[in-house]
């Protein structure tokens, strides 16, 4: 029978978020990447084209576990689950996106301003370990023990709900959190989406491999491609607003008098420089997406 699960023993398992925040950006990344796999309908295995990848569809919450005792070779997730989980993992990269804090919130209504204030109450999160460890000093010191409760989901509504003092969560606009009337009283740690390894894992020159493309494609995306034309004379000042990332490529033009400059700049700096060029005479000034790279 064919199983259409079923994964080649020999091939490097890649656990991904099934859903939630990080799951359409980290898709978008594997296919810039050139991470190509095939996924049959509510199946939460897939084999990848051409490369030596079976990606694991799992909850963002259970990955770092998996790669930390390697049942799974490599994963993304953020490092708020990494610390969580409590397990040994390679830390391969961070990816840039996921950013948030994890961070003490309490009613904006209780005044709350010391964190030292909740020793001892109650507290509701679906990171309970790293909230134990917070609270631990406190508690220590105050001789009082936090009362931490697991939850899933849905957490901002644990105060107004009657069942938590504070909650620990994770905030990035605060949208959610001024939605439940609350309000941070401390930072515990800023998280970002990490690709992870298992400590031990036999893949070594696959992963590295991964990571390079994910490098190729986050620089890709950083960056684009400034075109322009100069006089000869105006080059060094050019040269100045558009040092590029190692150096930028000059080329003589025909005409003798000019030069042709290309020089990678960081997309959300490329008006500024755009307008810089402008205004020293630089001419014919293009911009050009990377689709990837390799530097
Ligand atoms: N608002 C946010 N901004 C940025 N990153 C976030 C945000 N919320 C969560 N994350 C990151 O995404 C990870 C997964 O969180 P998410 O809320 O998507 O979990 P989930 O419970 O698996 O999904 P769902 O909410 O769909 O059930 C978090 O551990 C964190 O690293
Ligand atoms: O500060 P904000 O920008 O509002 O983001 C923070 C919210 O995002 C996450 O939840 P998500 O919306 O992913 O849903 P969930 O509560 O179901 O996990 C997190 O658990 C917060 O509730």
């Amino acid at each position: 029978m064919d199983r259409k699960n079923s994964s080649p023993p020999e091939n490097c398992r890649f656990a991904i978020p099934k859903k939630g925040r990080l799951h359409d950006k980290i898709l978008q990344m594997l296919k810039g990447s050139g991470i190509e796999f095939r996924r049959e309908p509510r199946l939460d295995v897939a084999l990848c084209v051409d490369l030596p990848i079976t990606l694991v569809f799992l909850p963002a919450s259970d990955i770092a576990k998996y790669v930390g005792e390697g049942n799974i070779d490599l994963g993304i997730t953020g490092l708020d689950i990494v610390k969580e989980s409590q397990v040994e993992v390679d830390h391969v990269m961070d990816l840039g996106f996921g950013k948030c804090k994890l961070c003490v919130q309490v009613p904006s209504d209780d005044n709350i301003t010391d964190v030292s204030t909740l020793a001892g109450k109650r507290i509701v999160t679906s990171f309970p370990e790293l909230t134990k460890q917070f609270f631990q000093p406190f508690d220590d010191e105050l001789g009082v023990e936090t009362k931490v409760k697991f939850v899933s989901g849905s957490v901002e509504a644990a105060c107004g709900l009657g069942l938590a003092d504070g909650i620990v969560d994770l905030v990035e606009t605060g949208t959610t959190m001024r939605a439940a009337g609350l309000e941070v009283v401390a930072d515990i740690i800023s998280t970002q989406a990490m690709l992870i390894a298992n400590t031990h894992t036999k893949h070594i020159d696959i992963i590295h491999l991964i990571k390079r493309r994910l490098e190729g494609y986050i620089t890709a995306t950083k960056y684009v491609m400034l075109v322009y034309n100069v006089s000869n004379e105006l080059v060094e000042r050019a040269v100045a607003i558009t040092p590029g990332k190692r150096s930028p490529t000059i080329t003589a033009l025909d005409d003798g008098n000019s030069k042709a400059v290309s020089s990678l700049v960081l997309a959300k700096e490329v008006n500024q420089k755009m307008d810089a060029l402008h205004d020293i005479g630089a001419t014919d000034i293009l911009v050009l997406d990377i689709s990837n790279s390799r530097m």
